[in-house]
Formats: structure tokens, sequence, C-alpha cells
């Protein structure tokens, strides 16, 4: 199933010079959505994982498709203000913008082996702090899985840990 060509390029969104990647007519196409969370959590089966942590907004489509195949539970890290209760913080800088993410101090048992899901790698910042965050909470990092990697924008170097971050599709 070639779900790539549902992904289209969309010229200077949100800001000038960038060169965003849609993948909206991926995920309303049932069979191509199921091709790509296959795809992505293929080589996660037998990790030993517990959870996936998606990234807000568009991680928590793919991370929560991505934990449902696996058969694990799904940790949201959101943007500020969302979640209840004690919760951990990281700042980071992304390919158009500042943001912050936090998770839900308890949201994981310790040593638990989480793996982080988001939709596009692109300058490595979001991953970076979304690996600080779990770290934070005590769980074992398992690695990473994005569906989409922009490799010009060398997001990978950002990305100084041992575990694996594995991208399904690389532009
Ligand atoms: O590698 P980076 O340069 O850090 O960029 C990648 C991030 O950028 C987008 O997030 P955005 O904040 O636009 O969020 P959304 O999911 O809410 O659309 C995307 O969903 C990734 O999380
Ligand atoms: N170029 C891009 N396309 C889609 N999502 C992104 N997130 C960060 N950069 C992006």
């Amino acid at each position: 199933m070639d779900f790539a060509r549902l992904i289209r390029d969309i010229p200077d969104f949100p800001k000038p010079g960038v060169h965003f990647k849609d993948f909206s007519p991926l995920l309303a196409d049932g069979a191509a959505f199921g091709s790509a969370v296959a795809a992505m959590a293929a080589p996660w089966r037998g990790a030993g994982l517990h959870a996936a942590a998606g990234i807000e907004a568009r991680g928590f489509i793919l991370g929560a498709a991505v934990a449902r195949e696996l058969g694990i539970g799904f940790v949201p890290l959101r943007k500020p203000g969302k979640l209840p209760g004690v919760v951990h913080e990281v700042s980071y800088a992304l390919e158009y913008g500042h943001d912050r993410l936090q998770a839900q101090s308890d949201a994981l048992p310790g040593g638990a082996r989480v793996l982080i899901v988001d939709d596009v790698l692109a300058t490595g910042g979001t991953l970076a702090a979304a690996a600080e965050l779990v770290e934070g909470l005590g769980a074992t990092l398992a690695g990473a899985a994005v569906l989409l990697e922009l490799t010009a924008l060398g997001g990978r170097a950002r990305w100084r840990r041992e575990s694996p971050l594995l991208a399904t599709l690389r532009y």
C-alpha cells in the first residue's frame, strides 16, 4: 500500500519558507492510515514496551493508533495548561516557533519502557524535549517512531541517545 502518495506538500505554511508536509489525506483513507500505523509499529513488536507517549496534537493521532496496534498503553505529552495534577515540563524550539510540553508526573511507573511517537521529525527539538520529559518521569526510553523525517533539517543529530529513532518515510 503506497500511503506516501497521500502526503501533500504545502508551500509557505504556517509561515513563509516552511514546506509543510500535510498527511490529512492519508488519515482520511482507512487503508492508508492502517498501513502507515502498521509500518510504524512493526519494528517495535517484541521490544517489551509498556506504553507509547504521543506528542500533542498530530502525535496523538499516530501515537494512540500505534499503541493499539502494539497492545500497549498511551501517555499524552501535552501543550501547557491541559493536564490536571502535578506535571513535569520542558521548553523547546521547533521549525516555526517555541513551545512547552508537559506530562503528568504519575503517568508512568518507574522503569516503564516507553516509545515516543510523533508525526514529523523536522529540526528535532520536539523529540529531544519529549525524550527529556519521558526520562524525567523515571521511565526508560525505548526509542522514538515518526512517520516522516525531513532529512534536510538535520533533526536526527539532536537525538543524542542510544535508543533508536526510526522514521517510516524520509524526505
Ligand atoms: O522537529 P521539530 O522542528 O521540533 O518539529 C516537529 C514538530 O512540529 C510539529 O508540531 P506542532 O507544534 O506544529 O504541532 P501540532 O501537532 O499541534 O500540529 C510536528 O507535529 C512535530 O511535533
Ligand atoms: N515542514 C513540516 N511539515 C509538517 N509538519 C512539521 N512540523 C515541523 N515542521 C513541519
